[in-house]
């Protein structure tokens, strides 16, 4: 039977990548994914940007809604400090199972919890299941249509506090004009954009930083 793209990218992860470092791991997607098969991870341009923005808030409690292959998740989680949680939300069964063994292969197991669900079912479980109040950072990168009602959820859950950074990916491709008008005109975010590319192409695509005001 014939094998998906993400089942050759985690086989591209575990003959290229080394067990337990987090980057061969990322390096090894972003081979896969430049000279064999395109596919919809952050990527390392992006990704360059996602870290300084980890790096910057330094997140005690984040959530990633779609995790896909975990690529974006194992970015994530080598820049946390000891102790900080990185909740990651798939609902596909297939790509969670691989998303496990990526996140696996880094050895990020102990700092990444992968939750088999929708967004919109477990956004308010959060606190009650993961006893998380409000969250430092949320990287938004699931399906595009799903960002502003999920980021609404997210306030009527009290999820979020003064501070809290919301990082959108695909703002521009394949876009996502509800969220942006809402983070950019609503007086309770302060949005700035970072112009990027599309990964492993030259299409323009960026990512949205938003911090929630309270
Ligand atoms: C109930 C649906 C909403 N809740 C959800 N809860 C949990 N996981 C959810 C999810 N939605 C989607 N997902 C998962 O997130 C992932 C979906 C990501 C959607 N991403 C894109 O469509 C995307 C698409 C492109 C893209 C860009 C240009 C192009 F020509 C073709 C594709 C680039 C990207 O960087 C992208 O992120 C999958 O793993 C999916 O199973
Ligand atoms: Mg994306």
């Amino acid at each position: 039977t014939q094998s998906t793209r993400p089942q050759r990218l985690l086989g591209a992860v575990q003959k290229n990548a080394t067990r337990g470092d987090p980057r061969s791991v990322v390096q090894a997607i972003d081979q896969f994914c430049r000279q064999k098969e395109w596919a919809m991870n952050v990527g390392d341009e992006k990704g360059c940007i996602l870290d300084s923005v980890v790096s910057e808030v330094n997140p005690a409690t984040v959530l990633e809604l779609g995790t896909y292959c975990g690529y974006s998740t194992v970015r994530i989680a080598s820049l946390l400090p000891p102790h900080a949680k990185l909740i990651t939300l798939e609902f596909n069964p297939d790509f969670a199972a691989i998303a496990r063994q990526v996140i696996a292969w880094a050895g990020l197991e102990d700092k990444v919890h992968l939750v088999e669900g929708a967004s919109g079912d477990w956004i308010p479980k959060m606190t009650e299941q993961f006893g998380v109040k409000t969250f430092d950072l949320v990287f938004l990168d699931h399906w595009k249509d799903r960002y502003l009602p999920d980021t609404m959820l997210m306030e009527e859950c009290g999820l979020l506090r003064k501070g809290s950074i919301l990082l959108a990916d695909n703002v521009i491709c394949p876009g996502t004009p509800d969220y942006l008008e809402y983070v950019r005109s609503s007086p309770r975010y302060e949005s700035q954009y970072f112009k990027s590319h599309l990964e492993y192409t030259k299409v323009e695509d960026g990512l949205e930083k938003s911090v929630f005001l309270g």
